[in-house]
């Protein structure tokens, strides 16, 4: 936890005034959003779109303005967790399950930082199960054609219910093992009619920061190519 926190509260001073700024979800998100709120009442002045209703149901709690899509031209910078941050800055999310909210924010974002604890950096993606985000309809088909991708794959569940996203879609989990060519695969599961989207996240952030154990904060910043 501390490791997470250290994480976003650097992030959060990356935050100015006047800034459109996208809130992620997770556990170390709500650190991040924990901080905008503190220096929000402080006196910064920020306006924030939210990646799920948890984060934004928090941010409205903290005094942080939300606004929609309609009242902005883009975001300035968003502050988001992840499952796995590769060497080449690639990104599996959606553990949370809000990782088509994610994508479009971060789509719309000028920068995106991402903020960790150490454990989630890895050499190839994969360990963690992909997280695929699909339409209700045909769920058991969309699943049959995931798996011919090579994968483990499971419908996510919560309460003995099936999970649903704040778009009211189902989440499977895609157990891949290790994704040698994650633009591909990206590619590959969002060409399936039914999916609405994958949390493989390539070419959206230059800029890591890692919270360690020891306190230590690594921060990543890719160099142009
Ligand atoms: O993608 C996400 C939610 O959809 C999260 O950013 C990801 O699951 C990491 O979560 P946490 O910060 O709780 O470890």
């Amino acid at each position: 936890m501390e490791a997470k926190r250290i994480a976003a509260e650097k992030a959060a001073a990356y935050v100015q005034d006047n800034m459109v700024v996208g809130l992620g979800t997770g556990s170390t998100a709500y650190w991040a959003i924990e901080y905008l709120g503190k220096r929000v009442s402080e006196g910064l002045n920020i306006r924030a779109i939210a990646t799920s209703f948890q984060s934004e149901e928090q941010a409205r709690k903290l005094g942080i303005p939300i606004v929609q899509f309609a009242d902005i031209e883009q975001i300035d910078i968003t502050i988001d967790g992840a499952d796995e941050v590769d060497e080449q800055f690639n990104l599996i999310k959606g553990g949370g399950g809000a990782l088509l909210r994610e994508k479009i924010v971060a789509a719309a974002s000028k920068q995106m930082i991402v903020i960790v604890d150490e454990s989630k950096l890895v050499g190839t993606l994969g360990k963690f199960p992909l997280p695929v985000e699909i339409v209700k309809f045909g769920f058991e088909m969309t699943m049959k054609k995931l798996g011919k991708l090579g994968c483990e794959l499971r419908l996510r569940m919560k309460d003995n219910e099936v999970y649903l996203t704040d778009n009211g879609n189902y989440i499977v989990d895609c157990h891949f093992g290790s994704i040698t060519e994650p633009e591909r695969l990206h590619q590959l599961i969002n060409l399936i009619p039914g999916v609405v989207d994958n949390g493989l996240f390539i070419n959206m952030t230059r800029h890591v920061i890692a919270g360690y154990r020891s306190g230590n904060i690594e921060e990543l910043v890719k160099k142009d190519t």
